[in-house]
């Protein structure tokens, strides 16, 4: 699914228009008429009262729909029209002679224009949308503070208003904070970055059916993976294939005091499919592979506490490295070798990539590897950010770079390609922001690489599952007692949606 700036979707808005031969008022109605389906299923209860801020623009248009569609069953609907200059849209002046009478209507244009504070229980903002040009000051301004201090939920139309979609805000800039965002069709950029949670709040997408050609052809360099692209990837088993068809992974991981984080690469390695698993360790975690992962080859190395020594290489598809390795010299020494000689795709992890970094090894990465580090990890690689939109800057530029893919975790985990395109992932939840859950996406993405999915597809597949497994997991034990081991437990479940 792509990703559109706001004049895209402008465009696709015009177009829509254009092909199918209708009015702009109409395609706000079947904007106003998508949000209160999915307003009344989320409040069914009529009993509310229900404030609609509206700009003068097609948000506030919405808006105005939206209050007539409600008033309509029943719901007790108040509208606010904040507009100071008095210069309306003409779809908002359509909506408004539309505006039932009975709906009170209280027009600001100053703050002494404010009503006597009233009781309200939900607040939809429908004061701008992706028309925003500039920061919202005046009274716009005194309004949305106004609602950011009102006891009620906040439902947003289409985008908070003040955010812009696909740039940062200037430090105190008036944003409404939004606990739901409704946005039509297209996701934003600003919903997938972790520094507009508190205005996003959750948000979902509802289909206004914009120009499925324009759509089609729009180009971007943005998107979110989606279920019916990952059933598009997923190859189910065939029947008379064995394990030498879905590849030899290696795993060089762990050191003294952080088995653990080898045991779970490994776990979750075999249980997303690989065909062979070996995992190079210290001596020290010899006992411990073989106790916990049984369906593992354990390769000892010659030191007892990190390692010192590459294995012969010939006989794999993939080799993960990074969890739980240490930065001991032996072990930069074997990093520093591995990305030299390797005859196999790497997937890079943890200390391996605190290691490149500290020896600026960058330049040796060969092409296509993938890397998962956290926004940490990445900083160490490419240099810090100034905000979430500044380290996509540096994400794609990396990427393109060394000719790498970058698997930047976090809330909504983005992959950066060596074109520099960007996919980002919607699955997962914040009951895996504890300890291995990385070690446990290595080791699934290893597994795929072995079994031949191209980078990408390796990337989005893994991504998505791990993520998938993580929402499977919350649904039996919560966000708060989450394990890693429990995402390994789900992988099966997982895999199973989609009939492998
Ligand atoms: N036909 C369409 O174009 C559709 C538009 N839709 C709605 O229309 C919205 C976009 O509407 P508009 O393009 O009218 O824009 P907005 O309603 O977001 O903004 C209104 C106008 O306010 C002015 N403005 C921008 N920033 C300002 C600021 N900081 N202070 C004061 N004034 C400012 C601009 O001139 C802008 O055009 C979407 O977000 C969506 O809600 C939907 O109804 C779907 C159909
Ligand atoms: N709030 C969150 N929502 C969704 N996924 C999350 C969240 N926090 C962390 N994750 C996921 O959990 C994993 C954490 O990996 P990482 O930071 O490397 O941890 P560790 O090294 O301890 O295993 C990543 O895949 C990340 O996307
Ligand atoms: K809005």
């Amino acid at each position: 699914m792509k990703i559109l700036t706001a004049l895209q979707i402008r465009e696709a808005d015009q177009r829509t228009i254009a092909e199918e031969n209708i009015p702009s008022a109409a395609l706000m109605e079947r904007a106003a008429n998508a949000f209160t389906e999915w307003f009344t299923r989320k409040f069914p209860d009529t009993g509310k009262n229900i404030l609609i801020c509206c700009g003068p623009g097609n948000n506030g248009g919405d808006g105005l729909a939206i209050a007539r569609m409600l008033h309509a069953l029943d719901y007790a609907a108040t509208v606010w029209i904040v507009a100071p200059e008095n210069k309306f849209s003409p779809d908002f002046l359509t909506n408004q002679e539309r505006l039932p009478a009975a709906i009170p209507v209280t027009n600001i244009k100053q703050t002494s224009d404010f009503p006597e504070a009233s009781e309200f229980n939900l607040v939809l903002d429908g004061l701008f949308g992706t028309g925003l040009s500039r920061s919202v000051t005046g009274i716009y301004a005194e309004i949305i503070q106004h609602i950011n201090h009102l006891p009620a939920q906040v439902i947003a139309i289409d985008v908070p208003s003040g955010l812009y979609t696909e740039a940062p805000n200037q430090l105190g800039d008036a944003i409404v904070q939004a606990d739901y965002t409704l946005s039509f069709e297209v996701p934003k950029l600003a919903f997938l970055l972790a520094q507009n949670e508190k205005y996003v709040g959750e948000w979902y997408l509802v289909a206004i059916n914009l120009s499925p050609a324009f759509l089609a052809d729009v180009t971007t360099d943005k998107f979110i993976f989606t279920r019916e692209q990952v059933t598009q990837i997923i190859q189910p088993r065939r029947k008379f294939s064995h394990k030498g068809t879905y590849g030899h992974a290696l795993l060089l991981a762990g050191s003294y005091g952080k088995m653990g984080a080898a045991a779970l690469a490994a776990r979750a390695c075999l249980r997303s499919g690989v065909g062979l698993l070996s995992v190079h360790c210290p001596k020290v975690g010899y006992t411990i592979l073989q106790t916990a992962v049984p369906e593992a080859m354990t390769l000892p190395d010659t030191e007892a506490t990190h390692l010192t020594q590459l294995p012969d290489l010939n006989t794999y598809q993939a080799i993960g490295i990074g969890p739980g390795l240490g930065k001991e010299p032996a072990t930069r020494h074997l990093v520093r070798q591995l990305l030299q000689t390797t005859p196999a795709p790497l997937v890079i992890d943890a200390d391996a990539l605190n290691i490149i970094a500290e020896e600026n090894l960058q330049p040796a990465l060969p092409p296509n590897t993938i890397l998962t580090p956290h926004p940490k990890e990445f900083e160490r690689l490419a240099g810090p950010a100034s905000d979430d939109y500044n380290r996509l800057k540096l994400l794609q530029n990396f990427c393109r770079q060394y000719g790498c893919f970058v698997v930047l975790k976090g809330g909504h985990t983005c992959i950066g390609t060596p074109a520099g395109d960007l996919y980002f992932n919607i699955t997962g939840n914040p009951g895996m922001a504890t300890g291995g859950t990385g070690d446990v996406l290595t080791g699934i993405i290893t597994a795929l690489v072995a079994q031949k999915y191209s980078p990408l597809d390796a990337c989005r597949l893994g991504v998505y599952l791990h993520g998938l497994a993580g929402d499977l997991a919350r649904d039996q034990v919560g966000e708060t007692a989450l394990i890693a081991s429990d995402l390994i437990e789900n992988l099966g479940a997982a895999f199973r949606q989609f009939g492998s």
